[in-house]
């Protein structure tokens, strides 16, 4: 057990101990003895509240399951069903109208629509990486990616391929002609931007002079008017960068030597301290932390070799332009950070109580999180994040308004022991359990004062739907839910309370993650239907990636569209979505199911379930890439392990699946995994000793419990069994 610091009846573990005391305290303004005081009435008032709530969805949980029981075999009745749950308390009748009256939202939150990046806090190298990803160049995006085809000579070679250099500077200029056109021809034959009299001049290979179609889409330019470096155009709130530099090889095969287009991408990252890390005792606790408290005091740094050479990385500073007033124009070189707390499910020994009992993870993420902000509010740091002196936390895996009005009512509380104003931590609510899509508009309520985002985060969703409805019978094949009626209703539901509480203009309204980071051409042609929804902004898992999603920002104008919508919610009654979102969804026709197709379903999920596990298990690693059964990369974290292991648990309890053979395909997917990580020196195979291997224990339990996990999550399996392997190694 680790070393543990006791302070007004708590036991801190030494390594929070000694971060808090020394590195955190320092510069923030609050004493030690005042904010250890701080903590302890927090637990005091807070722990039995959070236990309270568990055992309400317990309750929940177990009626639910004791109805389907009940209605088994009858036919199914969707209104008897939503009775019931309004009986029980699970469904809240909705109050008067009301709009959210958040203040101090920066405008990457409020006004401006583009991609949220995600990232596991716990890996400094990439959470370094995400908050510099605020830019991203659109040659390199496109030229590393799938976007470019590989056929006719145009494959990704060793060295620089011009065939495929020349494809990627043709797609950046078409995306230039559609957002930023000129007033005749095409960026493709521009000779020369320059600039003179606060106008863009823009020289054609015919010899004519042009401009811009919207002369106030050019903002700034860097270097000299007549020979700049930069010019820099603004469309729809994000900035467009085309960079000149006849000294790079790409420039010197461009007319107009242009180096790169450089993109505003990811405006906003959450830094996550939930579903993309393993972080299960104090000690973890406190390298997160840390990694926290180096992005805010601006001073993170992680050493790297990359292509051969060592690099430091650190946060990238501001970025300056001549603005057309002639003045010096700054913009934030850096995304604008959320932090992601966990839910309130977890508990942690990074703090005990009197009693060595563990305390809930989520309260301590909320004070120690804040703490460190303090730094960021205070000015401590050379860099800014909030400019108008807020707090981003986002808070998962809420059920219901009665928990986010426990975490509104937590941070209340924090912001009154560590000296803020009220409402000073902005609260970012995934919509991804069922309770609160359900009842989304009282949750927003709960938060009414602080909210900043709501997000279909559809995995955890999900998951949910699966373990909530367990009894009623087997569900829809995983890769089909996409088409069942609950998941358009909870997402077409979502932006319509949002926007219906007052978030146009002040919050997000955000949709869920790409989870396939190699494929993204097939993120561009699909991810627009995000903005196009009323979404302000949606999550991707790669700087890369925003890079790419930012171009759908360019063409689609968020604010427009909800504009629109909200006339249109205006003029016509609102249809009542409530029942298709509550459409469990039950595998029909399960005749037509074949033995093959159940067999590929279930190996399917074995192996994305074990190719995560084994790494979260023996390395720690929350957030992995791991090939499915076809081969494609899967982004696998916590949320997707939930609906893996849930969908293999329903489908065993419902009888398509024998104990047998779901032992069968773990065994042989371990071996297939194995394969996978061969190259990894530091790898623990599972096959043959599948008895003794910790990491093939946890994906068993993960499975043959799944059916008892508290709303299915995979977090108390985890963690057990990462400790189980800490304490041997
Ligand atoms: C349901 C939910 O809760 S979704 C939210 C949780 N999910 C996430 O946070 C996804 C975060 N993404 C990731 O962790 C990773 O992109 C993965 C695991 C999906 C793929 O990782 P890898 O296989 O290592 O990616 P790949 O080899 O293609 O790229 C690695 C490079 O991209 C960078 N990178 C990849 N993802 C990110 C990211 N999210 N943020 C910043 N940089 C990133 C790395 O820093 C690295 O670059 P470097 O060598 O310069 O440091
Ligand atoms: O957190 C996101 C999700 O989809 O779950
Ligand atoms: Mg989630």
């Amino acid at each position: 057990m680790n070393k543990h610091v006791i302070k007004h009846g708590y036991k801190v573990a030494e390594s929070l101990y000694n971060l808090v005391e020394h590195e955190v305290l320092p510069g923030t303004g609050i004493d030690s003895e005042g904010f250890w005081q701080t903590l302890a009435y927090i637990f005091d008032e807070f722990i039995p509240k959070n236990q309270a709530l568990l055992v309400t969805r317990e309750h929940m949980q177990a009626k639910i399951d004791a109805w389907h029981l009940d209605h088994k075999n009858q036919p199914f009745e969707q209104q008897k069903y939503q009775q019931f749950l309004s009986d029980i308390g699970y469904l809240i009748e909705e109050q008067d109208d009301f709009s959210i009256s958040t203040s101090y939202v920066d405008e990457e939150v409020a006004t401006v629509a583009g991609p949220q990046l995600v990232v596991p806090l716990m890996n400094a190298r990439f959470a370094l990486n995400a908050a510099n990803a605020r830019w991203g160049s659109l040659y390199d995006a496109l030229y590393g990616t799938d976007v470019i085809g590989e056929d006719n000579g145009a494959g990704v070679t060793k060295n620089y391929n011009a065939i495929r250099g020349a494809r990627v500077q043709a797609y950046a200029r078409r995306f230039l002609d559609d957002v930023i056109p000129l007033t005749q021809g095409s960026h493709i034959e521009v000779t020369s931007y320059q600039v003179a009299n606060g106008k863009l001049v823009v020289t054609l290979q015919n010899g004519e002079q042009v401009s811009l179609v919207n002369q106030e889409k050019f903002v700034a330019f860097k270097g000299d008017k007549q020979n700049p470096s930069a010019i820099l155009f603004k469309n729809n709130g994000l900035h467009i960068e085309i960079k000149i530099d006849p000294s790079m090889p790409v420039a010197k095969t461009d007319p107009a030597s242009v180096a790169d287009i450089i993109l505003e991408s990811a405006l906003s990252t959450i830094q996550d301290c939930e579903d993309s890390i393993a972080a299960v005792d104090g000690e973890d606790k406190t390298a997160v932390y840390r990694n926290w408290l180096g992005l805010m005091k601006g001073d993170l740094k992680e050493t790297l070799k990359k292509n051969g050479a060592t690099i430091t990385r650190e946060l990238n500073g501001d970025r300056t332009y001549t603005g057309l007033d002639e003045q010096e124009l700054t913009l934030p070189g850096r995304s604008l950070l959320f932090v992601r707390n966990v839910g309130h499910l977890m508990t942690n020994d990074a703090v005990l109580t009197v009693d060595n009992e563990e305390v809930p993870e989520g309260i301590l993420d909320g004070l120690i999180t804040t703490l460190i902000s303090l730094h960021d509010l205070k000015g401590n740091s050379k860099y800014k994040n909030s400019r108008q002196g807020s707090i981003y936390i986002v808070k998962p895996k809420m059920h219901g308004p009665e928990e986010v009005a426990f975490s509104n009512e937590l941070f209340t509380r924090i912001e009154a022991g560590l000296g803020l104003a009220t409402n000073t931590i902005k609260m970012g609510i995934m919509d991804e359990e069922r309770r609160t899509s359900v009842n989304l508009k009282e949750c927003i309520r709960a938060a009414k004062n602080r909210l900043a985002f709501i997000n279909t985060g559809f995995l955890d969703r999900t998951g949910d739907e699966i373990h909530t409805s367990m009894q009623a019978g087997p569900m829809a094949r995983k890769e089909l839910m996409k088409n069942e009626k609950w998941i358009s209703a909870y997402e077409n539901r979502n932006v319509r309370i949002g926007l219906q509480t007052g978030l146009k203009g002040k919050a997000q309204i955000g949709k869920g993650m790409w989870a396939i980071p190699d494929e993204m051409s097939a993120m561009l042609s699909t991810k627009i239907a995000h903005p196009q929804s009323g979404a302000n902004c949606a999550w991707v898992p790669s700087p890369t990636a925003a890079t790419l999603h930012v171009l759908h920002y360019h063409k689609v104008n968020v604010a427009d569209i909800q504009g629109a919508m909200l006339e249109q919610f205006s003029e016509s009654n609102n249809d009542d979505d409530l029942s298709d979102l509550l459409t469990i969804p039950l595998l029909q026709n399960q005749e037509a199911l074949s033995v093959e197709d159940i067999q590929n379903e279930l190996d399917n999920n074995v192996q994305g379930l074990l190719g995560y596990v084994v790494r979260w298990i023996d390395h720690g690693t929350g957030c992995s890439k791991v090939p499915d059964i076809n081969n494609v990369g899967r982004m696998e974290d916590r949320a997707t392990l939930r609906i893996s292991s849930q969908h293999i648990c329903n489908w065993l309890h419902h009888g398509l699946l024998s104990k047998e053979q779901v032992m069968e395909s773990l065994k042989r997917m371990a071996a297939v995994v194995d394969l996978q990580n061969i190259t990894d020196a530091a790898y623990i195979p599972m096959a043959p000793n599948f008895d003794s291997n910790i990491a093939f224990n946890a994906a068993m339990d993960l499975i043959f419990k799944g059916k008892e996990q508290p709303s299915g999550y995979t977090e108390p399996l985890l963690h057990q069994r990462r400790i189980e392997l800490k304490a041997v190694n």
